[in-house]
């Protein structure tokens, strides 16, 4: 398997936004032009026929581009659609254990909501990337705890791993993460609920 840079955009996918594999594969495809350096396909249907078909289809569009796919929540999932990682919560199940399924090249990353705490145990559990959030107000997610911009440079000193920024990323305030940081921000409703995802993303990407 390749060796990916953690650094740039990282494009998750939506269910909603996206509501087929059609849209699915143009939305991703044109996040991927634009420059998204990582996608993580994020769906929380219980639907295991189109999550497997989809997330083959999009590791495949992934690997034409030499850009990774993680699956969020799902390690079965990864393992079945040969994904290059996978994204846990704090309650999707180990690093070891996705560690041993997939392998010492796959990508794994632990989300660590507000909490250095957390990424230090990420980190010593072998992750390769913690994310914090949520930064700003979600449109996807309006529920997320909220993390202050203060982690970002604490994270940074303190975790020795690519730190991503989550929660309501948008184009005005991507700067301001990316700033205090952040190595990677992660963005669903200000990418693809955009009119131009190939140019917002662009947008994103140049912020780096
Ligand atoms: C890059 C990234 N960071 C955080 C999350 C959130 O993960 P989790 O807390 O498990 O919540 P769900 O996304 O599963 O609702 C993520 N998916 N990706
Ligand atoms: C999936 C997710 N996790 C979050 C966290 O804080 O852990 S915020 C979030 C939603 C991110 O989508 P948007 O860019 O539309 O806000
Ligand atoms: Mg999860």
């Amino acid at each position: 398997m390749t060796s990916y840079a953690l650094h740039g955009l990282y494009a998750i996918t939506d269910s909603t936004l996206m509501p087929d594999d059609a849209a699915l594969l143009e939305q991703v495809h044109a996040a991927l032009e634009g420059g998204a350096a990582i996608v993580q396909y994020r769906d929380k249907s219980d639907d295991s026929a189109r999550r497997l078909r989809q997330a083959t289809l999009l590791r495949e569009l992934c690997e034409r581009f030499e850009r990774p796919l993680l699956i969020n929540d799902d390690l079965d999932l990864a393992v079945a659609c040969k994904a290059h990682g996978v994204h846990l919560g704090q309650t999707d199940g180990s690093v070891a254990a996705a560690r041993a399924q997939l392998g010492a090249k796959a990508i794994i990353g632990v989300t660590c909501h507000d909490s250095l705490e957390l990424a230090l145990q990420a980190r010593d559990a072998g992750a390769d990337y913690v994310a914090f959030g949520a930064f700003f107000a979600s449109q996807t997610k309006p529920g997320a705890r909220p993390a202050p911009l203060s982690l970002l440079p604490q994270a940074a000193r303190e975790v020795g791993l690519p730190v991503v920024a989550i929660g309501g990323i948008s184009m005005d305030n991507a700067r301001q993460v990316i700033e205090a940081g952040a190595n990677m921000v992660a963005v669903i409703h200000a990418l693809f609920a955009n009119a131009d995802i190939r140019h917002q993303a662009q947008q994103f990407s140049q912020q780096f």
